[in-house]
């Protein structure tokens, strides 16, 4: 190991005090110390694997070009990633995945796993959902690769229920500061039938540094569970009545990135797919017709048995945007037998990558 990588290594290895005082200062909007200190995402990529070498090969995932006939944009596309990154403490102490050896869910192995995905595709936007490692890992380190953050937490995160958890779990949006500049901001609690629920969205306005377009980017988390379709159609409703108002009634350009925790079949997602947002999900067109979601985006099996699903969606809007190409899911035989998370993928939800471009001026 060189000195650029012994520097590294201690960048990974390094934790930030998070005890709720300090968390509390980046509430009152204390300076980011980590943002000094740039780090080349190769040399993180090259410590993380160091710290993997035990493990697994990665699995190979690839773009699928989806780009249509006809003029494009000719600025560069805007990579976003949506992931459900799987809560540490639920990980360990709720989600109860019996397949899975508690061994591959050590954290400072999973946050390298977590960390090489992200390298990996190197998102402009990252949508994250079951953060509960913001403080101490996610917001340095990303912030030293140029991002910027913001954490919104559960109120009640059923993590704070586990023993020797790290916080609460929340939402947290990353962007590249060199990409776009920030130019609105709202944490949003959502609400069910006007009362207040336990899950939350974070909605930005950015504009592209180099197009000076603007545009809207959403990330939530609905509630969970079967019995709960119409808590969460609910809460599907507040976030587009937000979205709504934040796009000035879709004059700008909107992107949606969730764990829905709903099937296609359900109400939550009719209301999405018929909004006068006019949103597309994205990922549809990677079937044939162009019309069919995928046939999972999480896959785990649990004491009450297996669990195969599709809950994760990227919605844009459709006139605005066009997706260039998008991250083929893994396969059956890649996730194996015994499921997700397991050695080789740190999460029971697979990451959803999609390239979009702003369509050409009519
Ligand atoms: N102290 C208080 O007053 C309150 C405390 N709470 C706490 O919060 C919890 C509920 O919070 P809420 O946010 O509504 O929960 P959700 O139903 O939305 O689920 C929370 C998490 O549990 C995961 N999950 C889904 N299905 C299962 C399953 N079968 N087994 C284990 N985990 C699963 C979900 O993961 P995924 O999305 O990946 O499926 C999700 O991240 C309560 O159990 C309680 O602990 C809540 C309210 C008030
Ligand atoms: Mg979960």
């Amino acid at each position: 190991m060189g000195n650029g990588t012994s520097r590294l290594y201690s960048a990974l290895t390094k934790t930030l005090d998070g005890s709720p005082a300090a968390q509390h200062l980046e509430y009152l909007g204390a300076p980011d110390p980590e943002q000094l200190e740039p780090i080349d995402p190769k040399e993180l990529l090259e410590e993380c694997r160091a710290v993997l070498h035990t493990r697994p090969p990665r699995f190979q995932r690839g773009f699928v070009d989806l780009r249509a006939d006809g003029p494009s944009s000719s600025h560069a596309p805007i990579r976003v990633m949506q992931w459900n990154i799987l809560a540490q403490a639920l990980g360990e102490g709720k989600d109860n995945f019996v397949q899975c050896p508690l061994e591959a869910l050590k954290w400072e192995e999973r946050k390298c796993l977590i960390l090489e995905e992200i390298l990996a595709y190197q998102p402009d936007i990252l949508c994250l959902q079951e953060v509960d490692h913001y403080f101490d890992t996610f917001r340095p380190l990303l912030g030293r690769l140029g991002y910027q953050g913001t954490f919104f937490p559960k109120p009640w995160s059923p993590c704070l229920d586990v023993e020797h958890n790290n916080g609460p779990d929340g939402c947290a949006l990353f962007f590249l500061q060199n990409r776009f500049k920030l130019v609105n901001s709202a944490n949003i609690r959502l609400t069910a039938m006007t009362l207040k629920t336990n899950q939350v969205a974070i909605a930005q306005t950015l504009e592209c540094k180099e197009s000076s377009r603007q545009f809207c980017i959403a990330v939530t988390h609905l509630k969970a569970r079967t019995g709960w379709e119409r808590f969460r159609s609910a809460q599907g409703c507040d976030l587009l009545q937000n979205l709504q108002n934040i796009t000035q009634g879709a004059k700008i350009p909107l992107i949606v990135c969730g764990d829905f925790n709903a099937e296609p079949t359900e109400e939550v997602y009719r209301h999405f797919a018929s909004s006068s947002l006019n949103l597309n999900s994205a990922y549809k067109l990677l079937s044939a017709d162009g019309q069919s979601e995928p046939p999972y985006t999480t896959w785990k099996i649990r004491t009450s048995g297996e669990s195969r699903h599709t809950l994760d969606y990227i919605w844009y809007s459709k006139h605005a945007l066009s997706v260039r190409s998008a991250l083929a899911l893994l396969t059956e035989e890649q996730i194996g037998p015994n499921r997700l998370p397991s050695f080789n993928y740190p999460s029971d939800h697979l990451s959803l990558v999609c390239d979009f471009s702003f369509n050409e001026e009519p």
